[in-house]
């Protein structure tokens, strides 16, 4: 594959890139470019081509039609040199050894491969890399006999062994509990704020508001939205517009810009398309209480821009 110079300076591009299985177009003319030193989301709902164009990117599949450029070179160049850190999605550790041993190991492993393209000096001394991963205190520990959020933890290590240039998380937080998440996330933000470059696919739509630079949403193979978090909630009309309601409800449906309604909790939420209107006819009523005017929601608008719509979406609140 010919890279041009121009794809130097980026993490990731995608030109153009379709692959199929079968009759299914998994990826479908995906463009899509990151920069270096960001930290992009990748969602989409169940099937939408996401672990299709990160096995592409990873050099695990080929592209039907189109390229793939690595940090300006091949996926497979840039993963044989370590550039890159992958941390799958599960997979149990490796049983009857520490987790000093296992890491010592696979960074041996990587110093090798970085010694063969002379990046030897990048590759972290085994105690920063626990440091980075946040796994100090279980460097004595049984890798195989670890909670879900410190094995992941060990898993981020192992994809960090390499100073990889660019990491890619594959739903790196499912499973784990909110102390977990919160620490797997200290230390992917630790990697970030160095310079790294982290793609991610999550669940969990709040993650993405705290911890992405970019969102990119797919849906049937392509991209259908690509920015901030402010700018794709933008994308979606209307507002909602919420306050106390102690009390037996009024019929809210009938107030001017009101689409939708629900009640619980001795809180009321409209969405209306017309939060001015709406207001004034609150506020006529006399209900005003601990009144708050939002935006739509991550979730919401996700729902509005993908066919996720009425179904469950990735990012729902589990
Ligand atoms: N090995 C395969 N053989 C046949 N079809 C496949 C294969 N892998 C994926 N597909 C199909 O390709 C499409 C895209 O799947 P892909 O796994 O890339 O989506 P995804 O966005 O990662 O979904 P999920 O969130 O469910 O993991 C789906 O229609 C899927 O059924």
């Amino acid at each position: 594959m010919t890279v041009q110079t121009t794809e130097a300076a980026s993490a990731v591009v995608f030109a153009g890139v379709t692959r199929s299985y079968g009759t299914v177009r998994a990826v479908d003319g995906l463009d899509l470019r990151i920069d270096r030193a960001t930290s992009v989301a990748l969602l989409g709902p169940n099937g939408a081509g996401k672990s299709t164009a990160i096995g592409m990117l990873l050099g695990l599949l080929q592209p039907d039609s189109g390229t793939v450029a690595l940090l300006g070179t091949t996926p497979e160049q840039a993963v044989r040199a370590g550039r890159v850190g992958a941390m799958p999605q599960s997979g149990r550790l490796i049983g009857g050894v520490t987790v000093r041993e296992l890491l010592g190991f696979v960074r041996l492993a990587y110093a090798r491969k970085a010694r063969a393209v002379g990046r030897a000096a990048a590759v972290p001394a085994l105690s920063e890399l626990m440091e980075t991963a946040r796994i100090t205190e279980l460097a004595g520990r049984k890798a195989d006999r670890l909670s879900g959020g410190q094995a992941q933890r060990v898993r981020f290590a192992i994809a960090m062994a390499g100073a990889p240039d660019l990491v890619v998380l594959d739903e790196p937080t499912t499973g784990l509990d909110i102390e977990a998440r919160r620490e797997l996330w200290a230390a992917i933000r630790g990697y970030a704020d160095g310079g790294g470059t982290v793609l991610f696919s999550t669940h969990y739509l709040e993650e993405v508001d705290d911890h992405a630079d970019r969102i990119v949403v797919m849906d049937r193979g392509r991209v259908v939205a690509d920015g901030t978090s402010e700018g794709i909630k933008r994308r979606v009309p209307g507002r909602t517009v919420s306050f106390d309601l102690p009390g037996r409800a009024p019929s809210l449906d009938v107030l001017p810009g009101v689409l939708s309604s629900e009640v619980g909790g001795g809180r009321a939420r409209l969405h209306t398309t017309d939060s001015d209107a709406t207001v004034l006819a609150l506020a006529e009523a006399g209900l005003v209480r601990n009144l708050e005017v939002t935006g739509a929601r991550l979730e919401e608008a996700f729902l509005t821009l993908t066919h996720a719509h009425g179904a469950r979406a990735e990012g729902g609140s589990r």
